[in-house]
């Protein structure tokens, strides 16, 4: 008889490709069977019955600030707030930390934040800036996930947006590298003189803004990254991708064979304008929240596969950041990454269980190469899981969010599905509202 360190006894499995009962047993971090019954030995066992296990999510995009802007929001907060929403791993943005991700030092000095704090998996992004193109090897070296750039302001003054030809040149880089960029996608021009004009005109209000970024400079953006990555040979990923449009752009190119993916974010799955209106701060966002009737068609790329995978970009900021008469003056960025996993299951139920597998964690493993350890429910993988009670509504309350600010555009809305046990590497990191001790390790990746 073998002996476990943990079994989790008569759940029902969620994977990418389909969800039925099982028992899973974990040895040594590792998930070592799955079977209708196992009867082997265990340290430890869980009565999973009435649960489902969920392969633990990854969150490709969380800003968490970490070293020098701490107060916005650091590891442990946010990791906290991660586990306690199921999520395994997450990807760090190179900016809102100080200094931000742009060389061998400050990657340094983040892998020592988050390893000395995260409880759950990390990777980190680096940034490319217009005077940083001779450190992205290093970053390389260094094991990033990846490159990110802002095509426009990123609303932080040591992380430049690139031009052009930075933009070109850093694909060129990355692509010797074998790494991934990733744009934020706004047309820099649009947004800033749009945004200047309606300033000078004292016209600060919440509508305002939404009319300072509209859907085009968004579009153009993309098919501008979409373009240079066919030229150069890179891969490219579009970060929050707020429309179908910006989706069916990616789509078309993946058609031709351009190696492109995209995600979106539940903020633009689940609000709209006129939530932004209604909500104010805590729902300012960059693209900001569209219509309905955009929000309906990317519902229907959601669903048809088009969307590769779905991130928080949770970037949070102090509440005096997040008050001003003037709406562009106030700090843009939605905190959420505690509830993407409920928000999906609540609001995307006419998406199967699997597929919100495939969009919170296979989807990400598989366009980062991250192998089958991670990202996967399956033999041989890490024991990274999630267990979940579909048949728990709560509704969102301020007390119950474990960010360094209690504050979010979903408090207050009924939520499905209660993340009541998350594991990491066979490690319970949270169960039922407590948490263990840091455990989160430097996922390693390969080069594409
Ligand atoms: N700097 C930063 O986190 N910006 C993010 N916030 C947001 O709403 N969109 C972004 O790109
Ligand atoms: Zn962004
Ligand atoms: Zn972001």
């Amino acid at each position: 008889m073998s002996t476990y360190d943990l079994l989790l006894r008569g759940g029902t499995l969620v994977t990418a490709e389909s969800v039925f009962p099982a028992d899973l047993a974990i040895a040594e971090g590792q998930i070592v069977e799955i079977a209708p019954e196992l009867t082997g030995s265990s340290r430890e066992i869980v009565d999973a019955r009435g649960l489902h296990i969920f392969p633990g999510l990854i969150d490709a995009h969380v800003h968490f600030n970490e070293p020098g802007r701490t107060e916005w929001e650091g590891f442990i907060t946010g990791s906290r707030a991660l586990a306690a929403g199921g999520v395994t791993a997450f990807f760090d943005m190179p900016l809102n930390a100080s200094p931000p991700t742009l060389d061998r030092a400050s990657f340094a000095l983040k892998y020592q934040a988050a390893r000395a704090n995260s409880l759950v998996d990390f990777a980190f992004w680096g940034g490319i800036v217009p005077d940083n193109l001779d450190c992205l090897e290093e970053l390389a070296e260094c094991g990033v996930i990846g490159f990110k750039a802002f095509m426009s302001n990123s609303g932080i003054d040591d992380f430049a947006a690139v031009d052009d030809v930075t933009l070109y040149e850093g694909m060129l880089r990355a692509a010797q590298l074998g790494k991934i960029v990733a744009v934020h996608a706004e047309n820099d021009q649009m947004t800033s003189t749009l945004s200047q004009q309606a300033i000078a005109q004292g016209k600060t209000g919440i509508r305002d803004y939404l009319a300072s970024r509209p859907v085009i400079a968004e579009l153009e953006a993309i098919s501008r990254a979409i373009l240079f990555a066919q030229e150069v040979g890179c891969a490219l990923h579009i970060v929050h991708v707020s429309t179908g449009r910006g989706v069916a752009m990616v789509a078309e190119a993946r058609l031709h064979g351009i190696n492109v993916s995209c995600e979106t974010c539940p903020h633009y799955l689940v609000l709209t304008e006129e939530d932004m209106e209604r909500l104010g701060a805590v729902a300012k966002c960059a693209p900001p929240l569209r219509s309905q009737s955009e929000q309906a068609r990317l519902w229907e790329h959601v669903r048809a596969g088009n969307v590769q995978f779905v991130t928080t970009d949770h970037s949070p900021a102090p509440e005096a950041l997040k008050q001003s008469e003037n709406f562009f003056a106030v700090w843009g960025g939605i905190s959420g990454c505690q509830s993407l996993l409920s928000l999906l299951i609540t609001e995307g139920s006419q998406l199967p269980l699997s597929q919100i597998a495939a969009l919170t964690s296979a989807g990400i493993a598989s366009r980062f190469q991250l192998g089958s350890h991670k990202g996967h429910v399956c033999v041989g993988a890490d024991a990274d899981l999630c267990l979940v009670d579909l048949n728990v509504h709560f509704r969102l309350e301020p007390e119950q969010l474990y960010y360094r600010h209690q504050q979010s555009p979903y408090t207050g809305r009924t939520m499905r599905g209660r993340v009541v046990r998350t594991i990491v590497r066979g490690s319970t990191v949270f169960h039922n509202g407590n948490f263990t001790t840091h455990r989160g390790q430097l996922i390693t990746v390969a080069t594409m």
